[in-house]
């Protein structure tokens, strides 16, 4: 028999008050995984990212993360059961340097990145150790928020937008991280709007509009149809 999936949704709801914003969503993430989200604005991404996290909680359905239902688990729980949130702010801390950022949250489980480990893989990290976190570009800040994530051995990463605003080669440095994260066995479900640049490091791809999956996709067919997705996505 198959393993179970790590991530299993099962007709998830969504609502804000009287307002659904997801219908009935199915969704799996095996372990080792990298899955993207992708989907028009308003189209139920980010509120699917934050119910797997426990951020948003007026959900109904089913959300079996290793196999137990956390559907009504709190966040914090989550965390500690191994989903890492990488904030879509970023979440640096201004006056904390760059290691007590990194060394801020507490390690939840054995897979956890020692941090030479982590300044191996963000060598720009590591030159800029001492630094604050102000000093720091939005590219530098995005990498620090994965790596905070990755040092408290989060098994599960959950990524908003990684790439937002951030320009080409720091793309493509984000783009290194997620392959090297996924190589080393960890499983990562993330929101992006960049075709181009999801193509290029996911696995599979669930395309969302108006709350519901309209299609899932391997990388192959996802790659094959990207000027039709783009057209769809509006781009
Ligand atoms: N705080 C909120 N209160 C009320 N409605 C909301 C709230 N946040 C999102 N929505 C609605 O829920 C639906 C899904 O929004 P969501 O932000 O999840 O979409 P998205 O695909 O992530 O889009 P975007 O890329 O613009 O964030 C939209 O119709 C949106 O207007």
């Amino acid at each position: 028999m198959p393993e179970a999936p790590m991530l299993e949704i099962r007709g998830l709801d969504a609502f804000y008050g009287e307002a659904q914003a997801l219908r009935g969503v199915d969704l799996t993430v095996a372990e080792g995984e990298v899955v993207t989200l992708v989907g028009r604005n308003g189209a139920g991404k980010t509120t699917l990212l934050r119910s797997v996290m426990g951020l948003h909680r007026q959900v109904t359905g089913e959300l079996l993360f290793e196999g137990r239902d956390i559907v009504r688990t709190p966040a914090h729980k989550r965390a500690r059961a191994g989903l890492g949130w990488v904030q879509d702010d970023r979440g640096v801390y201004a006056s904390l340097t760059v290691e007590e950022n990194l060394l801020l949250p507490p390690v939840v489980s054995d897979r956890a990145w020692a941090l030479d480990k982590v300044y191996e893989a963000f060598p720009v990290l590591a030159d800029r150790r001492r630094a604050g976190g102000t000093t720091l570009s939005g590219g530098e800040q995005q990498m620090l928020a994965i790596a905070r994530v990755l040092r408290t051995g989060a098994r599960m990463l959950l990524l908003d937008e990684p790439t937002e605003g951030l320009a080409p080669v720091i793309v493509r440095q984000i783009g290194d991280i997620i392959r090297q994260v996924k190589e080393s066995g960890g499983t990562v479900l993330l929101i992006e709007q960049n075709v181009k640049f999801a193509a290029t490091v996911a696995d599979r791809h669930y395309l969302l509009a108006q709350g519901s999956v309209v299609e899932s996709l391997d990388n192959a067919e996802f790659s094959a149809r990207q000027a039709e997705l783009l057209q769809h996505l509006g781009m």
